[in-house]
């Protein structure tokens, strides 16, 4: 028996996608509206500065005018809520984001709540999250929002799917489990605490993994024919980038999974420009 796997392939998703996003941009510049995103850095976290470089070269590629606003590791507290006020009231941009993680001195909550929900492109504001829940998001979580994007990309139906998350990160976790409930799937969010992952996880349709532990999910967590979504973003025993998933081990056992990398990565970005496009076309309506 022949058995066929279909890679979930990010990477060549966001680029069939980037070619209608430049055309929003285009059709906005003949109204005369440049779309404008803004990102904060802190310090310099190596894998922060890669993923902000390539925020910046997909916005730029598409005609969006790109903001770094770079802070030393020092900055205090008063000082980055300051700036996200400016930010807030800049004409210019339509939206930004304080690139994840902060150091520990700053208080995330806090940076998150100063945040205009009218600019949260990231959507992790209260007031952005609560939208999320009850079925009326402003905006939404770049991760959560890439792997529906993705997902609606392979024609994947999610109604009435059988969906377990591994993981409740308000970055990860949660907007995807919102997001899917939207679609009418079961959702269930497991965690650390979770009792008998693996008896929960192997009745899954689609998987979606979260965890941040190299190659933790092997094909005894996995059901026969299951859609596998791996988030992590690890480094094997050798130093090679890897997922959460140990795709050799799973993906003969699977109907469809996401490579790492080139799987949800490059779509975090796409669904990132897409929103940044989507809050400038607002401006049309006011
Ligand atoms: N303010 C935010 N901070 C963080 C977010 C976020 O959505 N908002 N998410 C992550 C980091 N992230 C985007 O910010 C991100 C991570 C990874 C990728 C990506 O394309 N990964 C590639 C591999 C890249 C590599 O070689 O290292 C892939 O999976 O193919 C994009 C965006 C935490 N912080
Ligand atoms: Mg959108």
């Amino acid at each position: 028996m022949v058995i066929s796997v279909k890679l979930l392939e990010g990477k060549k998703v966001a680029q069939a996608l980037d070619e209608t996003m430049a055309k929003r941009v285009e059709s906005l510049k003949e109204k005369g509206i440049t779309p404008g995103l803004a990102v904060v850095l802190v310090g310099d976290n190596s894998a922060s500065a890669v993923y902000v470089r390539n925020k910046q070269r997909r916005a730029e590629k598409l005609g969006i005018n790109f903001q770094l606003i770079r802070f030393e590791e020092s900055v205090t507290e008063q000082e980055l809520l300051a700036k996200i006020d400016e930010l807030n009231n800049d004409s210019a941009i339509d939206g930004f984001l304080v690139q994840l993680p902060l150091p520990d001195h700053i208080d995330e909550d806090k940076v998150n709540e100063a945040i205009s929900p009218n600019k949260d492109v990231d959507g992790f504001t209260p007031i952005s999250v609560g939208n999320l829940w009850i079925g009326t998001p402003m905006t939404k979580p770049a991760t959560a929002s890439g792997i529906l994007m993705m997902l609606d990309h392979y024609n994947v139906d999610l109604d009435g799917k059988n969906v377990v998350i591994i993981g409740r990160s308000n970055i990860v976790g949660k907007p995807t489990a919102a997001l899917m409930l939207e679609r009418n799937a079961t959702v269930t969010i497991t965690h650390s605490h979770t009792k008998n992952l693996k008896e929960i996880t192997s009745k899954a349709d689609v998987l979606v993994v979260a965890i941040g532990r190299a190659k933790f999910i092997t094909q005894d967590y996995v059901k026969d024919q299951a859609i596998v979504i791996d988030v992590g973003m690890d480094r094997d025993e050798n130093g090679k980038l890897c997922g959460d998933v140990d795709f050799d081990d799973v993906k003969d056992k699977t109907s469809m999974i996401t490579p790492v990398p080139g799987g949800v990565g490059p779509m975090t970005i796409t669904a990132l420009v897409d929103q940044v496009i989507e809050l400038a076309e607002g401006r049309i309506n006011g």
